[in-house]
């Protein structure tokens, strides 16, 4: 068990308090847009629930990373949870500095404040231990005017950033709803055993993150469908002139020298496991999905944006034949219809079948809607995706960690 404190002890011991609560709403940008997405609407019922009960609730959040495209203020952030939320969002331009405590000081029973994206502070990110970072100015200003901190944020858990692990150690600490209900879902899958094959499919951009964890994961997974940005770094390593970056693109290069010797010792073990792309789609020359096969390319001139339809196939089948499936990540840019075959076609095969599903990582499950797919289709919709490998690994998550080791002594 967790052992955790959660709201329900926070209820008995606080009331109109001043309460730091970490969200975790990064999410989506298009063309300048943040996208609404799950965490939101789950998020907005740990906030409401507090402000509700009349607590000031201040959030903390943050939004991309810094040097990335999708780094940003978090503006349109609160106009998204508000919609969420019976009553509006203030959003505070500064992190804190004096608009932000003289914001919260301000806060009425009941108001909710966003204050700016924590990672502007360079405080978040520093590479410091909880105890340091409970030192930090990031950590010290706002626990100054703060009673209490609840941690919602379990997808950020796997982060030993300041906004995550900082604040239990000077205040006392809570696990908002989004952190108890995932924590617990992922934790019990984490325990469970299936007798049939377990497949997991694996896409997206953070490729290092399911890297790092593939080999103790291969423990329990039978079978593993690569796409995304992992997919065309395993077929790098395996030989194919693909899985760099090519014109703006980014995603590549770094991740591959980062993970090069664990992707090839991977590959070496657990060859068998693993299921790579046998062809790959991309934009033609009139913006058309176009399609080629592995062996036909030579070099790689534009970027692949999904897996291609023999390989949709093949996963389809793997998919129908397993007990359970676990996806992180999108195989494609579903966001564009036109490169959605690998994510949407994994996700019908899932839900053409009984067998036990989660489906994980920030975006993706996104495309459930998107594509009109049934939510109740599948038994684990997670708003996580790092964290969530990391759970299934039985890996402690520090954030999670930090808050049971620094339970209130009151409710111990
Ligand atoms: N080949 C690809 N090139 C660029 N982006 C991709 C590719 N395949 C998937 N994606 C993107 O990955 C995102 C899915 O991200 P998510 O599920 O949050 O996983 P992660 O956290 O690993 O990024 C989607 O927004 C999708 O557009
Ligand atoms: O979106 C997140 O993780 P996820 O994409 O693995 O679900 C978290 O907000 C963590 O963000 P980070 O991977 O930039 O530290």
């Amino acid at each position: 068990m967790a052992s955790f404190a959660t709201l329900d002890t926070f209820a008995e011991r606080f009331s109109e308090s001043r309460v730091l609560v970490r969200l975790d709403l990064n999410s989506p940008i298009e063309d300048g847009t943040v996208q609404d997405n799950r965490r939101f609407e789950r998020h907005a019922r740990t906030v409401s629930e507090l402000a509700d009960a009349g607590h000031r609730v201040v959030c903390l959040a943050h939004q991309g990373r810094p040097g990335r495209d999708d780094f940003a203020h978090l503006d349109q952030h609160a106009e998204v949870l508000a919609a969420h939320l019976d009553g509006s969002v203030q959003f505070v331009d500064d992190v804190c500095g004096d608009e932000a405590l003289a914001a919260i000081e301000a806060a009425a029973p009941g108001d909710v404040l966003l204050l700016d994206n924590v990672r502007m502070h360079d405080d978040e990110l520093a590479d410091r231990d909880p105890a340091d970072h409970a030192d930090s100015e990031l950590v010290q200003r706002l626990a100054g005017v703060a009673d209490a901190y609840v941690n919602d944020a379990y997808s950020a858990a796997h982060r030993g950033h300041a906004s995550l692990v900082g604040f239990p150690h000077v205040l006392p600490a809570y696990a908002g709803r989004v952190m108890e209900t995932e924590y617990e879902a992922n934790s019990a899958i984490a325990s469970r055993e299936f007798d049939g094959t377990v497949t997991m499919a694996v896409g997206g951009t953070k490729a290092t993150d399911v890297i790092q964890v593939m080999d103790a994961i291969g423990d329990k997974v039978d079978a593993f469908c690569l796409g995304g940005i992992a997919g065309e770094l395993f077929l790098r390593a395996a030989g194919h002139p693909v899985g760099g970056d090519v014109g703006d693109s980014n995603r590549f290069d770094e991740q591959w020298e980062r993970n090069e010797e664990t992707i090839r010792a991977v590959l070496d073990e657990r060859g068998d496991q693993i299921h790579l792309p046998l062809d790959l789609a991309y934009e033609g020359a009139y913006g058309e999905r176009s399609e080629v096969d592995l062996w036909e390319v030579e070099e790689k001139v534009t970027s692949f944006l999904d897996v291609g339809g023999d390989t949709v196939d093949a996963y389809r089948d793997i998919v129908a034949d397993s007990e359970a499936v676990f996806v992180k990540g999108a195989l494609g840019v579903f966001e564009d219809e036109r490169f959605a075959d690998g994510t949407v076609g994994v996700l019908e095969a899932i839900a053409d079948t009984d067998c036990f599903s989660v489906i994980g990582g920030g975006d993706t499950s996104r495309a459930i809607e998107m594509y009109g797919l049934d939510e109740s289709a599948f038994s684990h919709v997670s708003i996580a995706g790092g964290a969530y490998i990391r759970a299934l690994t039985g890996e402690p998550l520090i954030a999670v960690e930090t808050l049971r080791d620094c339970r209130p002594k009151t409710e111990a």
